[in-house]
């Protein structure tokens, strides 16, 4: 460890204190499970982003009464407030990392994706990104058979849940910041814009624009249209410029609800039910591994527990495949096939390269200059402006098929359209009509958007903190499963077995095929040339231009890609029963009464655009749901 890096920690450590001294959390908070009432009207498993999000708005109402059960803790540190460090939250106290099971389709390799395990969950830990899936991302929801969660049905509810907080003039004359606060309410969840941008990032931006021929959007892409390139928020409030997560814009200032309680160090093992109703949960203290305890929930039982746990818990309460079931000897409460499965994420093609003549003013000088390091924390200090206000970027390109290739028709002809989408299911899928035709009715649905070059298929961001590039596919096709195999609970512990599945379909391989091109016209172009890079992964030696897509092939699925962009989806999946679906419109699970899932679990196709930001909106949605003050489709 570098004399600078201790000295960083050191640093870190100081503000800890402080930062804890100056905090409140924990009020009105419980630790003990053996204190809780017997009864509440809503239980929550799960206190993570919309956890907290229900939580707040079911109490709004005195006469309601809700518990949420967290697995995790409070964090009161600057590690996870100050927007810089969210580059370094590789913190396992506040993750999870769940293990994938080895892909014979990526090398026999294995992966792990992280969760969020704290009050706020992912929202705490993120790499505050603040991105918007396409109209036609949402309005794919809504044709799957969900009446109400398309563009119209989410945008009030992307308003509700959150501000923007426009950049000064100054900042827009400096950064050349665009962006449109139309999409934007006055909601609890802050997004607002650093006062710092590493030089470099011009460079790239040029490179996208002026030589790859990408317009830079005048909107910030959160009007319902992505195509091209576009700044884009962080989650910060304003006025202190530290992270605004769901812990903080919505559970603090709310803290002392006589009618909330947020019990931590806790989880839920399963659901009770009787007679296909959910009755409550049964709790278990985590570090205790304590007798469980049963919490009675008059109205309902909620889950908000992730797109890993939420089908475990409910695979641990007979809600599931049966034959899963039956293996673990648990007791079938209703067969939905679509529990643990349609999993899916932005995989990542991990090309890596170095520049050599970077700018002198980059993100490796703050790391380890001490210096640079200490002026930039004193002016944060001072004035909350400066490069610590940074975070992971503001920039991104979103491309259509044919943004990136002439062939576009032809392969979504031989690739989308021709293919029996059948062939390239997960195994789980084969003998269950209704999963595969779920999967064809997606496929569809996703390649209408694909032919026509409105959809995004492929999303590039790149930050100029450093010469990385995250390159994730837009809409992935490929589909995965998370099944227990054991029945003990704990979510630490015995994490479910998770097969990501990624590049089985073929329309995937062939982007990540061209995002390896298209990477390397990047490399090429004269704004990087300036730069000096040099490719380390896959490198020219490993993979010299002009190779073949098959050649390209085998490194990405031996070397390149990752399945995970932390944006684990879909595993209880909101849509007709006959499609494999888990909830219905109402999100509310099928077959038992009083039982809902409202965390990203219920997505059925994945937007182009990392989640926190649809999670908030899914979660003010589903809180109106639950209230009966909205029907599915807005009507009141
Ligand atoms: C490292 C990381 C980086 C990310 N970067 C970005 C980004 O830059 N921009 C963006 O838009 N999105 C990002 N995301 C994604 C975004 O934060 C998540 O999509 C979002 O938090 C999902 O919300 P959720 O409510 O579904 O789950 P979570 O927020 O994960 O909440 C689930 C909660 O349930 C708890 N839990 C699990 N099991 C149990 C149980 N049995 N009992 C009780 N509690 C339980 C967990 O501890 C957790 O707190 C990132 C996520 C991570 C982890």
């Amino acid at each position: 460890m570098s004399a600078s890096t201790k000295r960083q920690i050191r640093f870190i450590g100081l503000a800890c204190f402080t930062w804890i001294v100056s905090s409140v959390s924990g009020l009105g908070t419980l630790r003990d499970h053996t204190t809780l009432r017997p009864t509440y009207d809503y239980v929550i498993a799960g206190g993570g982003l919309t956890g907290l999000v229900v939580a707040n708005r079911l109490t709004e109402d005195p006469n309601t009464t809700v518990l949420v059960v967290e697995y995790g803790e409070f964090d009161d540190t600057w590690n996870t407030a100050i927007p810089y460090y969210a580059n370094f939250l590789q913190n396992d106290t506040l993750m999870f990392k769940v293990p994938s099971v080895p892909q014979p389709l990526l090398g026999n390799r294995t992966f792990s994706v992280s969760i969020g395990a704290n009050v706020g969950g992912g929202s705490t830990v993120n790499g505050m990104a603040v991105e918007r899936g396409a109209r036609e991302d949402y309005n794919a929801w809504e044709e799957l058979g969900n009446s109400g969660w398309g563009w119209d049905g989410l945008l009030p509810y992307f308003r509700k849940s959150s501000s923007i907080h426009t950049p000064s003039e100054a900042d827009i004359a400096a950064f050349n910041y665009t962006y449109s606060a139309d999409g934007y309410g006055t909601g609890p969840f802050q997004t607002t814009f650093p006062t710092w941008q590493w030089p470099d990032v011009y460079d790239m931006n040029d490179a996208w624009t002026k030589h790859l021929g990408f317009e830079i959007r005048s909107d910030g892409a959160t009007d319902g249209e992505l195509l091209g390139v576009s700044w884009k928020p962080i989650s910060a409030e304003p006025r202190n410029v530290t992270r605004s997560s769901a812990r903080k814009a919505y559970y603090d200032p709310i803290r002392n609800r006589t009618n909330l309680d947020l019990l931590v160090r806790n989880f839920v093992a399963k659901v009770t039910t009787e007679n296909a109703k959910a009755t409550g949960v049964e709790v278990i203290a985590r570090d205790t591994a304590s007798a469980k305890v049963f919490v009675r929930a008059a109205k309902e039982v909620i889950l908000a527990a992730g797109a890993i746990h939420t089908p475990q818990i409910l695979q641990l309460s007979g809600i599931g495949p049966t034959e899963l079931l039956e293996r673990l000897n648990i007791t079938v409460v209703q067969d939905l096939p679509g529990v643990g499965a349609n999993f899916h994420d932005h995989w990542n093609n991990k090309m890596t390269y170095t520049f050599k003549t970077p700018n002198a003013v980059n993100f490796e000088n703050l790391k380890n200059n001490a210096t640079f390091f200490n002026a930039s924390w004193a002016e944060y200090m001072a004035n909350r402006t400066g490069p610590l206000t940074f975070a992971q970027g503001n920039t991104r390109l979103v491309l259509s098929l044919p943004n990136l290739t002439a062939d576009y028709e032809e392969i979504t002809q031989t690739l989308v359209y021709g293919v029996n989408p059948e062939d390239y299911v997960p195994d789980y899928y084969r003998e269950k009509p209704e999963m595969i035709e779920g999967f064809r009715s997606q496929t569809f649905i996703a390649s209408r958007a694909i032919a026509y070059g409105t959809g995004g298929v492929l999303g590039i961001k790149w930050s100029g903190r450093d010469n990385h590039l995250y390159v994730n596919a837009g809409k992935p096709l490929s589909r995965g499963t998370v099944m227990i195999n054991s029945t003990n609970p704990h979510p630490g512990e015995a994490l479910p077995l998770l097969d990501p599945g990624t590049l089985a379909h073929p329309f995937d391989v062939k982007v990540a095929v061209l995002s390896v091109k298209l990477v390397r016209q990047y490399l090429a172009s004269p704004e990087i040339a300036k730069l000096t890079p040099v490719e380390l992964a896959p490198g020219l030696a490993g993979l010299p231009d002009g190779s073949s897509d098959a050649e390209i092939e085998k490194v990405l699925r031996n070397q390149l890609i990752d399945p995970h962009t932390a944006h684990p989806c879909g595993t209880a999946a909101m849509m007709p029963q006959g499609y494999g679906g888990v909830v219905d419109a109402d999100l509310k699970v099928y077959g038992i009464e009083g039982l809902r899932v409202v965390d990203a679990s219920i997505i059925p196709l994945i937007p182009t655009a990392a989640l926190q930001a649809t999670m908030y909106a899914v979660a003010e949605k589903a809180a109106d749901l639950i209230k009966g003050v909205v029907t599915p489709n807005g009507a009141g």
